[in-house]
């Protein structure tokens, strides 16, 4: 039989050129990148991802590999690929935005689920990354409106949890724009010093969102008390700094690493398919390239007659524009009146967008532009049933 370490040096050497491969395919990718470039054609091609998943699920078969298995990775690849395609795009576009070190401020720390997202949304740009955490929204806001910081990086709405309020309240009263969004698996664990157990832990140290995304969970715990703190982050630094098998922080394992923590529990969320959609704000707003699919965030308040939403929404679907999300929120001192906020698949430079702003500015009392940005929803492509 082979010795154990001859075989894991092979591996070790195959895994480094699957990695140069991988690196190797992504510069292939900015290469279709600059040929769509020319041709205008849209960065996603769903036709081509259909042909390309369909020779490897049966190239797969032959080698003994499962379809699911090709699917996952494949899934993956075809995401990197397009979001990076996408930002490359976004460069070529909007160069004035460019900066060589983006200094991005987040909520928490090292480790926070807005850091590691940071870290996700950063890492197809070209710039180098100077992280900024901070304890409050309204900080990260503030240090991108005085320059401290060129980018925030802001939650805006959880698929457990719903809407972030906090965030959307800031948004009515700042001159910032939406420049990006990222949409982000959020695997909540809970996250201890030592291999403590479960029936031990007394106290749990959690943000807010957390907490509520992990609802079900906690109750089922009703003896454990809940501390709460200003970020995952802090969380895990508290449990860090008590070193004792009694506490634990709701966080990620990725950012429980960071202090040298460990997961006693995984998957903590009330929903398997726990997301958060982070959206990026900066002191300019950007332009989307065409070859890319845009989204615009706008909001809107309308007079208190009957009918007023109704024809407001009326005027997107003249112009067949698909609206994506609608929120409202209570205008600060207008008692009982509400801003709409108003999400659209749609690319505020066409002429359709134009014209639903130009007709929406007449019929509305308020409407701000909040931004135009690349939509980053990368749906996978499906392949036939009976290949799975
Ligand atoms: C690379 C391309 O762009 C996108 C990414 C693909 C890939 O990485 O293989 C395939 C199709 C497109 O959605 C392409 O069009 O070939």
């Amino acid at each position: 039989m082979a010795d154990l370490n001859d075989i894991r040096t092979r591996i070790t050497t195959l895994d480094s050129n699957l990695l140069a491969l991988l690196s190797e395919r992504r510069e292939l990718a900015i290469e279709v990148a600059k040929s769509k470039q020319s041709t205008s054609k849209p960065v996603r091609d769903q036709d081509r991802e259909q042909q390309l998943l369909v020779r490897l699920i049966n190239q797969g078969r032959e080698l003994g590999l499962d379809s699911n298995y090709i699917m996952n990775i494949y899934h993956t690849v075809l995401e990197d690929s397009v979001l990076l395609q996408q930002a490359f795009l976004q460069q070529i576009k909007n160069p004035n935005a460019a900066v060589s070190v983006a200094r991005v401020a987040f909520l928490g720390d090292k480790g926070s689920y807005s850091n590691l997202a940071c870290k996700k949304y950063f890492a197809r740009q070209d710039d180098s990354l100077v992280e900024l955490g901070f304890p409050t929204f309204q900080q990260i806001i503030s240090a991108v409106e005085k320059g401290q910081a060129d980018y925030g990086m802001l939650p805006i709405e959880n698929t457990s949890s719903g809407s972030i309020n906090d965030v959307y309240d800031l948004l009515q009263h700042t001159s910032l724009s939406i420049v990006g969004e990222l949409t982000q698996p959020i695997e909540h664990s809970l996250i201890t010093t030592s291999d403590t157990d479960l029936s031990k832990i007394k106290t749990i140290y959690a943000h807010p969102q957390p907490f509520a995304q992990c609802s079900l969970f906690l109750s089922a715990h009703p003896h454990i008390k809940i501390e709460f703190v200003d970020s995952s982050s802090a969380a895990m630094a508290k449990v860090k700094e008590l070193n004792n098998d009694t506490v634990a922080a709701i966080g990620s394992i990725t950012g429980g690493e960071l202090y040298g923590l460990k997961p006693i529990r995984t998957g903590l969320a009330n929903q398997t398919e726990n997301y958060s959609r982070f959206i990026v704000v900066a002191r300019k707003p950007v332009d989307v390239a065409v070859q890319i699919p845009a989204k615009t965030t706008f909001t809107m308040s309308t007079g208190q007659q009957a009918g007023c939403l109704v024809e407001a929404l009326l005027v997107l679907r003249e112009q067949g524009v698909n609206m994506t999300k609608l929120e409202s929120r209570p205008i600060q001192g207008n008692p009982w009146e509400e801003m709409f906020y108003i999400d659209v698949a749609a690319n505020l430079q066409s002429e359709n967008m134009q014209t639903v702003i130009k007709q929406l500015t007449r019929i509305t009392n308020q409407l701000k532009v909040l931004g135009c940005y690349p939509s980053e929803d990368v749906a996978a492509t499906d392949v036939p049933e009976d290949l799975l």
